[in-house]
């Protein structure tokens, strides 16, 4: 994500930074992107997915050594750590949590999760992750930034579910969502939708998919010569069905901000451009 303001604030705290839905995302230039973040401040950063519990186990450690090495104002003999959980909607902040005690204290769940942004409602009381050393985690209900750089930005997050579709348009999104996929030539949509040939007209997308998923509507006709009952297809769950296919991975894994380490370097020359990246 661009832009982290936060940084600013949280600056004399140690922080790491944890990427989550790992799964999701297109991790062919994982090198650049943490090259990017570095520039940026972001030393400290992990890829998570928080579903299938990978990479769960580097947090502690991380955050035990980070903390290790920083000032203790405050802390005197007081062992115990209280880490509080900052990010974006929807972005699996819950998640993250529940990952932790299933790892470390094989417990399961102790925060609500959802597919909506705004699960989250209040500050919680802390949640414990880890015995050895202990660790508590404090769930904070998603933030975005008071200003959002740019409207692509914000196309970006909201394609991401960081703030809830009708107040975006789902129609409107499912054209970003198509655009997006043009650019970075991910075409399975194509196949999926049984639509013989990348396109980029959003409502000839969204027809195929609602005749895929029979979300058809009769709408009744006023002519001249009376009233004439005709089929349309219900674009608005088409575009919902569109988005959902998408955020669930099964259009394929994406960068969504490849724009922004376009220009950068390759670390290693090794690291071929997939496809879908030339
Ligand atoms: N694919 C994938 N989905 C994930 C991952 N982590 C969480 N999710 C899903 O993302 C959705 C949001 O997760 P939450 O943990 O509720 O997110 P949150 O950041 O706490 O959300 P708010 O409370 O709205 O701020 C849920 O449907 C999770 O199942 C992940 O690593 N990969």
């Amino acid at each position: 994500m661009p832009g982290y303001p936060l940084l600013e604030t949280l600056g004399v705290k140690p922080h790491l930074l944890v990427l989550n839905k790992m799964d999701l995302a297109d991790l062919t230039e994982k090198q650049k992107i943490l090259q990017h973040l570095e520039r940026e401040g972001l030393k400290n950063v992990i890829f998570t997915n928080c579903v299938k519990d990978e990479n769960i186990k580097q947090v502690v450690p991380v955050v035990t050594e980070l903390i290790g090495n920083s000032y203790r104002y405050n802390r005197g003999e007081n062992m115990e750590f209280c880490i509080m959980v900052i990010g974006v909607p929807n972005v699996g902040k819950s998640s993250l949590i529940n990952s932790l005690r299933r790892q470390h204290l094989k417990k399961g769940k102790a925060t609500r999760v959802g597919g909506e942004p705004g699960i989250t409602r209040a500050v919680m009381s802390r949640i414990q992750v880890s015995e050895q050393p202990l660790m508590f985690l404090l769930d904070t209900p998603g933030v975005l930034a008071p200003r959002i750089e740019s409207v692509e930005t914000g196309l970006k997050l909201a394609l991401c579910g960081t703030v809830l579709d009708h107040l975006v348009g789902e129609e409107t999104l499912a054209d970003y969502l198509l655009y997006t996929l043009n650019r970075h030539q991910l075409f399975g949509y194509v196949q999926r939708y049984g639509l013989g040939e990348a396109c980029d007209d959003v409502a000839s997308v969204l027809k195929r998919v609602a005749i895929k998923l029979r979300k058809t509507q009769k709408v009744k006709v006023l002519t001249g010569t009376g009233n004439v009952n005709i089929i349309q297809p219900n674009y608005s769950a088409a575009a919902r069905d569109f988005l959902r296919t998408f955020r669930s991975g099964l259009l394929g894994p994406v960068m969504l901000d490849r724009d922004i380490l376009q220009g950068l370097p390759t670390a290693d020359p090794s690291q071929a451009l997939g496809p879908g990246d030339a």
